[in-house]
């Protein structure tokens, strides 16, 4: 291995609790993104024995998780994570982790998986249903959902953020799982998913005491000061149910032969020809593997919807340029579909704007280092907890002007993409082997609701009871997935086109 050298840059840290006070708690990527101006595009901090590790641009990214990625492929050794009972052995911290990876019961979702031949086995499985290739599939439900959105935001536009996430959490259901779903947050597959989704923010790194400290996990209940445990108890059982509810409705369907394709039947059914018992091994992986679409893809998907909305109702002329281009091309008469993608450029630029504008996961997903590493003559120690701060990357005013703005022309010249422009989609996903394998069907829910909406809506500011425009300052949520929380945006039906939604019903 290496010798030791210089670690990168970052703020002296001090006995025992390391960097601790310097780890900023709320929003800590405009944190970060300071103290880089001062540390540099690699800082290094120190917590409870831990090297953190915060990647601030483009090129570091480049040689760190794409030229040496197989250094970089791990996941810290979160409370989620701790999976493996070999590894409890000899970790006594690690150990307690494993007693609080069952206690949330997320110790199935491959997105927290250390590197090994389990997580392999599982970003296979994965990777099979959403490949580039084969999300084509998806684009009739996917389709479908948004129009279905449409009339729900025309009927009732004060519960906007709960019905475009009823849409996507409807149509990741239905293509993974076959069963019908109606479109409301009181069908009972989607409040069971929504019900299992609650607890991933409470576990994931810095969000969580037990994370930092585990040993919090072994205290008895009965104790005052631990109503967390029995959170804990009550959200485990939560997150199996959402694991094996609509599993088991999906098998029940297929047994009674009204299973319609879906990635649980194709699973199964592959299954099947392995042998006539169904290896209970494979069973686990592909009700994992289900499981983890919704557990990984609503969150995300409805953070970069909802930012969207707020986007147009603040700038009105983007609307209006997107509309034209949309009747340009789709014309008045229909909705747009996943064809004529490759015809509205400008429509692309928004999606691009809008991923940029306001990163959903704007630390992306931490990763783990398993070997030492040198970069640019600083020393990155072996079991490095390691983050992009996509956040910067996204408002770098040198690549970006006026980041703060949302711009799509930003992404053009000459009226067409300029490759030349940094691709958002290129960052917002994550990167190296454990990149995003649902970044390609995300992409496609994106732009056929995006299209959709602008084709028959349009989208406004709240309101206030004088029909006046309430002025506010946006405000973000803090954590692992982070959405604009303060601004409920108004729609109502383009004249041109009000009669294409009212012909949907
Ligand atoms: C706009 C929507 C989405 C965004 C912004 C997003 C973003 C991300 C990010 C940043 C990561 C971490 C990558 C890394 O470690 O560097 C990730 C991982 C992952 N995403 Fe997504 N995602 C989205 C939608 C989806 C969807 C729809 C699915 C499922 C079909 C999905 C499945 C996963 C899985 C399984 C992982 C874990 C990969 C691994 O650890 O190997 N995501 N996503």
């Amino acid at each position: 291995s290496l010798r030791p050298g210089r670690l990168p840059p970052g703020p002296t840290p001090l006995p025992l609790i390391g960097n601790l006070l310097d780890i900023p708690r709320v929003r800590p990527w405009l944190g970060f993104n300071d103290m880089a101006k001062k540390y540099g595009n690699l800082m290094h901090f120190r917590a409870l024995g831990r090297s953190i590790i915060i990647i601030n641009d483009p090129d570091t990214v480049m040689d760190l998780f794409e030229k040496r990625s197989t250094v970089y492929l791990s996941r810290p050794q979160t409370i989620l994570s701790s999976l493996y009972v070999s590894q409890i052995a000899h970790a006594p911290f690690e150990q307690c982790n494993h007693v609080v990876a069952f206690r949330t019961g997320w110790e199935w979702n491959m997105a927290f998986f250390p590197y090994g031949p389990k997580w392999k086995h599982y970003r296979r499985a994965v990777w099979a249903y959403y490949h580039p290739d084969v999300i084509a599939k998806y684009y009739p439900c996917q389709t479908e959902n948004a129009r279905r959105l449409l009339s729900k935001l025309l009927s009732d536009d004060t519960r906007l953020v709960e019905h475009v996430r009823s849409a996507i959490g409807a149509t990741l259901v239905t293509i993974t799982y076959g069963v019908d779903v109606t479109m409301d947050s009181s069908d009972t597959l989607l409040s069971t998913f929504e019900e299992g989704v609650k607890s991933i923010q409470l576990f994931v790194s810095g969000s969580s005491v037990l994370e930092f400290i585990p040993i919090l996990s072994r205290l008895p209940t009965w104790l005052p000061g631990t109503a967390y445990l029995r959170d804990l108890a009550r959200t485990r059982q939560a997150t199996y149910r959402m694991r094996d509810v609509p599993w088991n409705a999906a098998k029940e369907a297929l047994s009674e032969g009204r299973a319609s394709e879906s990635i649980a039947r194709s699973m199964v059914e592959r299954l099947s020809h392995l042998s006539d018992d169904v290896d209970l091994g494979e069973e686990m992986v592909a009700r994992d593997v289900s499981a983890i679409s919704y557990a990984a893809g609503i969150d995300t998907t409805h953070a970069v919807l909802c930012n969207f909305f707020v986007a147009m109702a603040l700038y009105p002329d983007v609307q209006k340029a997107a509309q034209a281009e949309l009747d340009a091309i789709v014309g008045q008469s229909r909705l747009p579909e996943f064809e004529d993608r490759d015809n509205l450029p400008y429509i692309n630029a928004i999606i691009k704007e809008t991923l940029r504008w306001h990163p959903a996961a704007p630390l992306g997903l931490a990763h783990r280092s398993t070997e030492d590493d040198i970069h640019e003559g600083y020393f990155i120690p072996e079991g490095s907890i390691v983050m992009v701060n996509v956040w910067s990357i996204m408002n770098d005013p040198a690549v970006y002007p006026e980041p703060e703005k949302f711009i799509p022309e930003r992404f053009f010249k000459e009226g067409r993409i300029d490759a030349a422009v940094r691709d958002p989609f290129a960052y917002l996903f994550g990167f190296g082997p454990r990149i995003c394998p649902g970044r390609h069907y995300a992409d496609a829910s994106l732009f056929i609701t995006i299209a959709s909406v602008l084709h028959t809506l349009n989208i406004h500011p709240p309101r206030d009871s004088n029909g006046q425009p309430i002025q506010t300052e946006l405000r973000t949520t803090s954590g692992l997935v982070v959405h604009i929380d303060n601004y409920r945006c108004t729609v109502t039906p383009r004249s041109a086109t009000e009669e294409l939604i009212r012909n949907l019903d």
